[in-house]
């Protein structure tokens, strides 16, 4: 679904990723995984054209996209749920959710109803500003509009962050939902080990801008975990 090789990505002179593999099995949801700063967003924005890759290839149901414009990515079926959520404040939660409809591949401006059976609570507060939603709310919203355009793989960076427990399971809880109901192929960003044990089937570890593992969930040990996540 997703196949990355070689990447490398650099910040001005600073070489950020070095000759980076991932693959994203489809149907499945990996979680990318490493402490703070060892390039997990950076790679996420590689992977939506926000950032420009130096070298490798990031191919998508088999077509090259590391050349394509980010305008180009998300209507081939790439939903991306930024850090930090980045809703739009002053749009109403209708309005926001309406944002990503262009980049639907029918061109149809309705908002899909499933969205609202995942996240009822989007219904209730169409006309609310996004600013005035809880960060758990805004998380929900933000995932929504990822979904609007019925996306084949949807991309979370740090989904649980800054949200309270109950919503966060409920996140968790989505996110499996999405992945085993509709089949939907999902790549995740998640320092918290439980919940990325919870929602994930395969993990790929990063370690200053390098892969250095990766495997199905079941086999991420402790010396894994040690070396790698622990701080
Ligand atoms: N715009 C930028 N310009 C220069 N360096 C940057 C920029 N953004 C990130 N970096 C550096 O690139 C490295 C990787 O950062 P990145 O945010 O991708 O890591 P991360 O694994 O997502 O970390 P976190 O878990 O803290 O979000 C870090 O050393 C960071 O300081």
């Amino acid at each position: 679904m997703l196949s990355i090789k070689g990447l490398n990505q650099y910040y001005g002179q600073s070489h950020t990723l070095w000759d980076l593999d991932l693959e994203v099995v489809e149907g499945a949801c990996t979680c990318l995984m490493g402490r703070n700063g060892v390039g997990k967003t950076t790679l996420l924005q590689c992977i939506m054209g926000l950032l420009p890759v130096k070298s490798g290839s990031i191919e998508f149901n088999g077509a090259p996209i590391e050349k394509l414009i980010s305008e180009k990515r998300a209507p081939m079926g790439i939903g991306y749920v930024p850090q930090g959520r980045q809703i739009f404040p002053l749009l109403t939660v209708e309005e926001n959710l309406q944002v990503g409809l262009p980049a639907r591949p029918d061109r149809s401006n309705k908002i899909p109803e499933f969205i609202f059976e995942l996240f009822p609570v989007l219904a209730e507060m169409m006309n609310r500003r996004g600013g005035d939603l809880s960060g758990g709310q805004q998380q929900q919203l933000a995932i929504g509009r990822a979904l609007a355009i019925d996306p084949k793989l949807l991309i979370l960076d740090e989904p649980t962050e800054g949200i309270q427990p109950n919503v966060v399971a409920e996140i968790g809880d989505i996110i499996r939902r999405l992945n085993e109901e509709i089949g939907l192929t999902v790549l995740l960003v998640e320092q918290k080990l439980p919940f990325a044990r919870k929602v994930a089937d395969n993990f790929c570890i990063l370690d200053r801008g390098r892969q250095v593992a990766t495997g199905e969930m079941t086999a991420l040990d402790d010396t894994l975990i040690k070396r790698y996540l622990t701080v």
